[in-house]
């Protein structure tokens, strides 16, 4: 094939090969067979070994990295990553409303999201390419885990617009691969992870990102590091679309609560539907939906007012 036509079909197999993925790890609606995307992954990585100065940084051949790390580098967050204050029952939420109606009025909505029981990471883009991953760490100071990030095939390494934009989410393990993953170090005599959040943080932390990608990680992305009104939108329901259009995994139980009544049905449904969950969630995450209000109330040293955790009550151990 003519260089030509080389160049045009390697930037023609990075496009369908991140839709593809996109249709498959993100909507879980695949585009075409299993087969289709392997042989086409196939191809691409057979002309990137011909032709190596045809490999994008951003190709999906690219999402395994090479040789394990020596240690993690330290990222400072260019917008701290804050932490929510907790309720733990239906007076600590009905104070929270009631905190936030004396402080801005009757005029304000809700969104409550699944707490998802994983590891919060922040993911930095620019121009839409994924440059850099991160975790929480103390809020300010993370650790910089952007290869073993790459290998969660839900993380879009480019995006569907090419914006410069810095992310939070959670990764987690689904309970699913939990289980497989315990049988397995069962059976090889290692020590088993007691929950599905300490086995995605050990996932996440491994020097050698090929044991990661073997960890079958997934993520729900939720938020946007520094002002969210920069990229057009006013309130976190929208923020949240907004995510999903540049091609994230946001997760789709989110919901719009008018009251604090709705907030308390929202967390009284997800009480009974929460085992049937494919991954663990330890809470419901409430917050004040419009940036205006989130402005207004502001945020203290360590977590902001306008959003509250509910925890779910710690589950009997069983013995
Ligand atoms: N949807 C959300 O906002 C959300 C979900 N799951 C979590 N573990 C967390 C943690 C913070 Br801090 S926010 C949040």
């Amino acid at each position: 094939m003519k260089d030509k036509d080389l160049e045009k079909r390697v930037a023609e197999l990075n496009k369908l090969l991140h839709e593809y993925a996109h249709a498959y790890y993100v909507l879980d609606n695949p585009l075409v067979p299993d087969a289709v995307y392997d042989q086409l992954m196939q191809e691409l990585m057979a002309i990137e070994k011909e032709h190596p100065e045809l490999i994008y940084p951003d190709s999906p051949t690219q999402r395994v990295g090479g040789k394990p790390l020596e240690g993690f580098n330290k990222v400072t967050h260019r917008y701290p990553m804050l932490s929510l204050s907790n309720a733990f029952n239906e007076e600590d939420l009905r104070d929270f409303d009631r905190k936030i109606r004396q402080a801005i009025g009757d005029k304000y909505n809700y969104v409550c999201e699944l707490k998802i029981d994983g590891l919060a990471i922040s993911l930095r883009y620019e121009n839409g390419i994924f440059v850099q991953g991160a975790t929480r760490g103390d809020g300010t100071v993370g650790e910089d885990i952007t290869v073993n990030l790459k290998t969660i095939k839900d993380i879009p390494l480019r995006l569907k617009e090419p914006v410069t934009i810095e992310v939070r989410g959670e990764a987690y393990m689904p309970k699913r691969s939990f289980l497989e993953l315990n049988m397995e170090r069962e059976e090889n005599g290692e020590d088993l992870f007691a929950n599905p959040r300490n086995a995605a943080a050990g996932s996440l932390r491994q020097l050698d990102s090929k044991i990661t990608a073997s960890r079958n990680l997934a993520t729900f992305i939720y938020g946007i590091g520094g002002d969210g009104e920069a990229y057009g939108i006013d309130s976190h329901a929208e923020m949240l679309d907004y995510l999903e259009s540049l091609g994230f995994r946001v997760n789709k139980e989110r919901t719009l609560c008018e009251t604090i009544d709705d907030v308390l049905a929202f967390i009284k449904k997800w009480t009974t539907e929460r085992p049937n969950l494919p991954y663990e969630i330890d809470g419901i995450v409430v917050k004040v939906n419009r940036f205006a209000h989130q402005e207004e109330l502001g945020t203290t040293v360590k977590s902001p007012r306008w959003a509250i955790a509910y925890k779910f009550p710690a589950e009997e151990a069983i013995t």
